[in-house]
């Protein structure tokens, strides 16, 4: 699929809108609905630990499936994508996916998955407006200093990387808008805007995938 967003100047990511047909967007949706989600589960530091915890499900790798009709299906497309972008550009195995649904008032601090060959998150919720917030924000940060990234955001930052990402002060967002897929480079810093308490009961449901090296 072609992206209809990247960075030239930074290629550090890319989107691609309507990923899914509409039948097989309502399905997945349908079919989150349906997973179990933990809510008391181990803390994930990348969560401020004042704020609401996201639900989260299972993970699924290919040796798990299926984890629900549909969304197998929304995994192997995923895939599909990771593996034609240029973005993947070390080996990688398999895919792990879950689902997150993202409450009011929580975000997702700042982090670069560097432990994977590469991440994509898929937007599954039925709708989603601007006022709502929740964006997905690419920091342009300054060329790495060598130093190590340890816990990064949250009670237990100690503001290095903070501060790196304070001295260009601007950088890009994407929207959380339903059905699309953001495809984002390994150690790329990213973060989520803080979902806004204007978004009521609409939920912020987004499908992390990640590429496991092999
Ligand atoms: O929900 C998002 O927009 C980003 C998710 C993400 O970066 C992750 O789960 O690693
Ligand atoms: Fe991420």
């Amino acid at each position: 699929m072609t992206p209809t967003c990247s960075d030239a100047l930074n290629p550090g990511f890319e989107v691609i809108d309507n990923l899914l047909p509409p039948d097989e967007f309502a399905a997945v949706w349908r079919s989150v609905q349906q997973l179990r989600y933990d809510t008391g589960g181990e803390w994930n530091k990348l969560w401020g630990l004042g704020d609401p915890m996201p639900a989260v499900s299972a993970s699924t790798r290919a040796a798990d499936r299926p984890l629900h009709d549909g969304l197998d299906g929304l995994v192997a497309r995923i895939e599909a994508c990771m593996r034609a972008s240029a973005l993947f550009d070390v080996p990688w195995a398999d895919v792990l996916a879950r689902v997150y649904l993202q409450p009011r008032g929580s975000r997702l601090g700042a982090h670069g998955d560097s432990r994977f060959a590469g991440s994509a998150v898929f937007y599954a919720h039925p709708a989603w407006q601007p006022d709502w917030g929740g964006e997905l924000l690419f920091p342009e940060m300054p060329p790495p200093d060598g130093q190590r990234a340890g816990p990064l955001d949250g009670p237990l930052a100690d503001g290095r990387q903070q501060a790196r990402e304070a001295l260009r002060g601007a950088g890009r967002f994407v929207a959380a808008r339903p059905n699309r897929l953001v495809l984002i480079r390994r150690g790329v810093w990213h973060r989520t805007q803080r979902v806004d308490p204007d978004a009521g009961g609409h939920l912020r449901c987004a499908v992390a995938a990640f590429a496991v090296p092999g």
